[in-house]
């Protein structure tokens, strides 16, 4: 059994990866890495401080120096950029809409890997283990991790999913109001990462039919079966 458990977890947008990722952590009692927080924090910035996002060079330069202090507990990942707590105002549509432009800045990514692998390894070092999440955490950030997952849904399951949490229900209004922001932004990520389909050694979890709970006993089942690691 790993001393220090790394699990690395890539999806599509409404799959599950943030949720199910933190009930994971929370059940091994290991820290909790939201790669995808980084992002849009960094886009949150940049808007914050009149940053042109379309200036490739003032965005990647804002990369290296951006405040960010991302919160590791899995019960409760504050996110804060300066003195600034910016957890919910990453989530706003206005953020959702711009982060794919600063994801898709290839001058960005190598920056915010490297952070990343750096802070993957303090959380391991603190609390016996990380589950990262985002997009490229199984192929680039940390190919090397112990139990490395796909976590899919259908697409019809995943706006439904999106819909309900915006808007309270997935009647078809509400449905297409979420697409863009599944679809679109899917589309657009996936020019930069790999995320679709599972690469060697990564396990595929269809959550589709799967309820939340169900979803992460199915991921915590691929951990006890590649590690040995039993959950709480
Ligand atoms: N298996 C499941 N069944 C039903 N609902 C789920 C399931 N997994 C997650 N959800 C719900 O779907 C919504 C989207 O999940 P979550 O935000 O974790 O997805 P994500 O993959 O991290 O998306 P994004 O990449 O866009 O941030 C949440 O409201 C979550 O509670
Ligand atoms: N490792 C990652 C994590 C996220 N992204 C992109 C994908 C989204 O456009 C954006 C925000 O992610 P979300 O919070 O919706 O999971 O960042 C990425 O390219 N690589």
């Amino acid at each position: 059994m790993p001393e220090q458990l790394i699990i690395a977890i890539d999806g599509p947008s409404g799959s599950g990866k943030s949720s199910v990722s933190r009930a994971v952590a929370s059940r091994l009692g290991v820290g909790y890495l939201d790669t995808g927080a980084m992002y849009r924090a960094l886009t949150w910035w940049c808007l914050d401080q009149g940053i042109d996002l379309d200036d490739r060079d003032a965005v990647t330069d804002a990369a290296g120096d951006y405040p960010l202090a991302i919160g590791t507990d899995p019960e409760d990942p504050v996110v804060q950029v300066g003195d600034t707590d910016v957890t919910q105002a990453i989530r706003t549509p206005e953020v959702t809409a711009a982060v794919t432009k600063v994801a898709t800045n290839t001058d960005v990514r190598p920056i915010l890997q490297l952070a990343q692998r750096d802070l993957m390894a303090a959380i391991a070092e603190d609390t016996g283990g990380c589950v990262a999440e985002g997009r490229d955490i199984t192929t680039v950030v940390a190919p090397d991790a112990h139990v490395r997952i796909l976590l899919t849904a259908s697409e019809e399951a995943r706006l439904r999913r999106r819909s309900t949490e915006l808007h309270g229900h997935a009647e078809a209004e509400a449905v297409a109001a979420t697409r863009d922001s599944i679809v679109k932004r899917d589309a657009a990520d996936a020019t930069v990462s790999q995320f679709t389909t599972a690469s060697d050694g990564v396990v595929t979890v269809d959550t589709s039919d799967l309820d939340f709970e169900g979803s992460v006993d199915a991921v915590l089942t691929v951990v006890t079966d590649r590690t040995g690691r039993v959950p709480r």
